[in-house]
């Protein structure tokens, strides 16, 4: 593995509640899964260092809660993120509308270039599912966003998601900035008065 190159990415998890951003995030995170995992309350902030290529990707990783209530405190999480994962559930249409609501407000308040990654979760329940992947193949691809169908529970595609993040999200020029070929994280937000949810 080559030397440590600093790069790191600022991610946003975004959607409704019960989609299983959580459990995305504590499955890559921690390499775990819980069946009884509780609702985010605000947010929720955590990291991980893996390899890609010669160097160490460092993902800091936003979970914000889906309940309405919360709606509002997005903003202040994606305004500051590289990159943001939209989560549906597979077995949900009604997921994937709000999938589309929230890329729509990315688009039109995100930060311009922000990488989107839609994750179609609970794959393992396939048997029941009302989003075919067809479709979110079609829609990915007209909004210039990676797809991939994941199951937190049976770490399907939940490393390859990552990954695929990773090789979208360019390296700053580090005659340009000084810091190392770090990718900008832009401004960074307040954490004052946000609760974390632990996932372990
Ligand atoms: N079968 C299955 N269940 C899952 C999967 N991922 C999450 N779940 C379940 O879905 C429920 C909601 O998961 P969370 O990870 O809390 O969902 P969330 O989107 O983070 O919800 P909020 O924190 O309220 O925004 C939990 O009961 C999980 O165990 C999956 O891949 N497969």
């Amino acid at each position: 593995m080559g030397k440590f190159e600093g790069n790191s990415a600022l991610l946003q998890i975004l959607q409704d509640t019960g989609v299983g951003k959580s459990s995305i995030v504590c499955r890559f995170v921690q390499d775990h899964f819980d069946h009884n995992i509780s609702p985010t309350i605000g947010a929720s902030f955590m990291t991980k260092t893996v390899p890609c290529g010669n160097e160490l990707h460092k993902f800091l990783i936003w979970d914000t809660a889906g309940q309405e209530r919360f709606h509002s405190l997005a903003p202040m999480y994606y305004r500051g993120s590289a990159a943001a994962v939209i989560v549906y559930d597979i077995t949900k249409q009604d997921s994937f509308h709000t999938l589309k609501k929230w890329v729509k407000e990315l688009k039109e308040h995100g930060p311009e270039n922000i990488v989107m990654a839609i994750a179609g979760n609970k794959c393992d329940l396939s048997d029941i599912r009302e989003v075919p992947i067809k479709d979110a193949k079609e829609y990915a691809e007209s909004i210039g966003a990676i797809v991939v169908e994941t199951s937190a529970k049976n770490a399907v595609n939940i490393e390859e998601l990552f990954q695929g993040i990773s090789r979208q999200i360019p390296p700053l020029d580090p005659h340009e900035n000084g810091n190392n070929g770090a990718i900008k994280l832009g401004k960074q937000t307040s954490q004052t008065g946000y609760k974390s949810k632990s996932v372990s």
